[in-house]
């Protein structure tokens, strides 16, 4: 066995916005080591078991579930689960021998976390959300350092721990190369329309959908287009209630895999305000109408919303109020070139840039192998 060669485990998932962190953390460890070995651990039935092998690395299922809040009965089985995911935790942590452990939040990287620390093998934890999750609290006890989006964390964590990074953004999309007039022919639209990119986070939305559901045909016959993003879930339901429609101005899909080209045809984007969506718009100088999810832990995408539009950075409707504004608010935005040129403007000033390149470099100290 090569000494010196670097091993890395990373952990967490559940949504993308664990995810793609994730991946950017291990690409950037790839290029300052292009021989180190990296294997992930993830929940066996989420969405990090198709996206971690498509974006070139191996990973391996734990199966760990979340609590039900309802049905506590069914705990029982959530408790012999993580039971089971930390003693195959442990089992790999020992084939695999790793120098340092990741944990990027959500269920999976609980027992892998919990276990390093037990073999006494130093943990990184990267925290993406200005509202530390619940995973990583009980994490960071026992980590060496927390690497971190937001000011102010020291709520959460011990601050001696913490680094301030920012969000690890996949590399591809910093390094497109799409022009505008070329990502939207790609989409079969018209390269000189204005042109919306709507997104619901990794899963989708399911009030953004419902209400551009009953705005199809204004959307349809307006003088913009628009690339709708769906989630997975939704995509049947919305695919059928179009039936019959022959939508030209409209794209629809359920998971938008090239990001990069996405984002290039866009001339305005339409979110949930997501920590990992939102440092993709920073660098990539996007203008955004942020639409926060009310439905996550202390109503954290709020706070991230609010970041910016106080700062003039982002627009923002409520979920509650998107049937009456959204239509609205995108049409006199795409429609206002210097309100556009000013949203870009100051959401770039916000950008963290090189925050997977500064995590690898941490990584690779609590390695010793700088
Ligand atoms: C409902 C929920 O729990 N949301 C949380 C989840 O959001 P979510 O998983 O939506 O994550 P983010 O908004 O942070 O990031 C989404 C990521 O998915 C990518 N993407 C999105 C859509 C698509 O079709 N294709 C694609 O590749 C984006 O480019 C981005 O890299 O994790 C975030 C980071 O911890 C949190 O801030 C969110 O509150």
């Amino acid at each position: 066995m090569n000494e010196d060669k670097l091993k890395i485990i990373i952990s967490g998932g559940g949504t993308g916005g664990h995810i793609f962190p994730a991946v950017a953390i291990a690409n950037a460890i790839k290029k300052i080591k292009p021989d180190s070995s990296i294997l992930f651990i993830g929940a066996e039935d989420r969405m990090e078991m198709q996206r971690v092998p498509q974006a070139g690395y191996e990973i391996i299922g734990l199966p760990i579930k979340g609590f039900y809040r309802k049905q506590l009965w069914k705990n029982i089985e959530v408790l012999w689960k993580i039971l089971k995911s930390l003693s195959k935790a442990k089992k790999v942590i020992k084939n695999f021998q790793p120098d340092v452990v990741i944990g990027v939040g959500g269920f999976a990287s609980g027992p892998t976390l919990k276990m390093a620390e037990r073999l006494h093998i130093p943990t990184l934890i990267q925290e993406q959300n200005s509202y530390a999750g619940v995973t990583n609290k009980l994490l960071a006890k026992g980590a060496s350092k927390i690497c971190v989006a937001y000011q102010g964390m020291d709520r959460f964590f011990p601050a001696e721990k913490i680094i301030l990074t920012g969000n690890p953004v996949r590399q591809d999309l910093l390094q497109s190369t799409y022009s505008k007039e070329d990502a939207k022919r790609s989409y079969n639209l018209d390269p000189n329309k204005p042109t919306v990119l709507i997104v619901g986070g990794s899963l989708g939305a399911q009030s953004i959908n419902k209400c551009l559901l009953n705005a199809v045909e204004k959307m349809e016959n307006s003088n913009i287009q628009y690339i709708w993003q769906t989630g997975k879930i939704y995509i049947d339901r919305i695919r059928k209630a179009v039936e019959g429609k022959s939508l030209k101005n409209i794209i629809i899909t359920d998971f938008i895999s090239d990001m990069a080209q996405a984002y290039a045809a866009a001339d305005m984007i339409v979110s949930r305000a997501g920590a990992g969506s939102i440092s993709e718009f920073c660098l990539l100088e996007k203008p955004v109408l942020l639409v926060p999810s009310p439905n996550v832990a202390e109503d954290h995408q709020t706070k991230n919303a609010l970041a910016l539009v106080n700062q003039k950075a982002a627009l923002y409707v409520k979920d509650t109020e998107l049937n009456e504004k959204l239509m609205p608010t995108i049409h006199s935005t795409i429609t206002d070139k210097h309100l556009l040129q000013q949203l870009s403007n100051n959401i770039k000033t916000l950008a963290l840039s090189d925050s997977a390149n500064i995590i690898a470099h941490e990584i690779l100290k609590l390695a010793n192998k700088e």
